[in-house]
């Protein structure tokens, strides 16, 4: 029997590769006792040791940021064509730059029950010297803005945004930074989690609106980050605006989720969706995330055994 082939009766061997901190997270017990269960045994790959050494994967699924990685996967991968791969490097990377992710979005053109999917207007300012604020009038890019590193490469730097409430504020970000149009949506976004077919959306406490007032009286630049890991009663006000939040219409959520897994060539990642508060039929992307916190979702075991048996017995079989 060849590497990758299983007779019935036996078992998938998924390696993983991941970061201390996400193995803490991603890796529960719960997981592993549901993935056995199913046949599937999770292991452990030691990326500083050969993976040939490791051997047999049916599956490897990884989330690592170096070089080095990359390089050695893609050697195991053309000496081991039967190991799929979850998910290549080269098309991750299109997720570790805050343009080319949303690129994606822009050529898919969802319009669907009288709603459409698209993404703010946003600028790339790269040097100080060659910023203009001409250049971000000219795009009708208007103040407040939202200043976001162009790298989203895991780095809890590249989570440092700001809030650009005035021209001042222009001078407090390090580029190279995207600027981007902040459109004010009722404090909630919408994150639409991807595992292959399978898709999941919930909803997280966002950045409350900023009303013409505070418009009026805040000034400069407000920094910020990970807003949506806080729980609901961390920010002002808002709760039961929360609560009664109406969720994207399904149909919506499935769409863009193919959409954007056959654009990106990639099965792992989530969407962060806001719906405007001005243009209820107007919803916006404005973050693809890479294999993100999967364990947050509400029985995410049989979510991500599930993505893994289809994946195997489609490949396998
Ligand atoms: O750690 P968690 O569970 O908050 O997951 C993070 C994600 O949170 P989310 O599932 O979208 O709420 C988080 O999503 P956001 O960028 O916060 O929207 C990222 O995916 C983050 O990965 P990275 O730091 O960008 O490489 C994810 O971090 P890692 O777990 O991959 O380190
Ligand atoms: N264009 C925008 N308009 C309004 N709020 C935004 C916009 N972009 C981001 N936000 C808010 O900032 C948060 C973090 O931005 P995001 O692009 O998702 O960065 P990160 O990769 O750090 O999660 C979002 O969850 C949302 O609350
Ligand atoms: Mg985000
Ligand atoms: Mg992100």
């Amino acid at each position: 029997m060849y590497e990758g082939e299983v007779a019935a009766g036996e078992r998938y061997r998924v390696g993983y590769a991941l970061q201390p901190k996400k193995v803490e997270t991603f890796i529960q017990p719960s997981l592993l006792h549901h993935a056995k269960q199913h046949a599937i045994d999770l292991v452990q790959i030691d990326p500083s040791t050969p993976l040939h050494q490791q051997v047999p994967f049916h599956c490897i699924i990884h989330k690592l940021h170096t070089q080095h990685w990359n390089k050695h996967l893609k050697e195991f991968s053309s000496q081991h064509p039967n190991t799929i791969i979850i998910d290549p490097p080269e098309l991750i990377n299109r997720l570790h730059n805050r343009v080319s992710m949303l690129d994606a979005v822009t050529h898919l053109q969802i319009s669907l029950q009288n709603a459409t999917v698209s993404v703010p207007l946003q600028v790339v300012v790269d040097q100080p010297e060659s910023f203009h604020f001409d250049k971000i009038e000219e795009l009708g890019l208007v103040f407040p803005m939202i200043a976001k590193p162009l790298a989203a490469d895991g780095t809890s730097d590249s989570h440092q945004l700001c809030l650009v409430l005035n021209r001042e504020g222009l001078n407090s970000f390090t580029v190279p930074t995207v600027l981007q149009e902040f459109v004010n949506h009722g404090g909630v976004v919408f994150k639409i989690y991807v595992a292959g077919q399978h898709v999941i959306c919930v909803k997280r406490k966002s950045l409350n609106d900023i009303t013409e007032e505070k418009l009026r009286t805040l000034k400069g630049a407000l920094p910020f980050s990970q807003v949506s890991n806080m729980s609901v009663g961390d920010k002002d006000g808002c709760c039961g605006v929360f609560e009664n939040a109406e969720m994207p219409p399904q149909s919506l959520v499935e769409e863009l989720a193919r959409g954007l897994r056959e654009a990106l060539g990639l099965n792992l990642f989530n969407v962060d969706l806001i719906r405007d508060g001005q243009d209820r039929g107007r919803y916006l992307v404005i973050d693809i995330n890479y294999f993100p916190g999967y364990a947050k979702l509400p029985s995410y075991e049989p979510f991500i055994t599930n993505f893994l048996l289809d994946l195997l017995r489609t490949k396998i079989a």
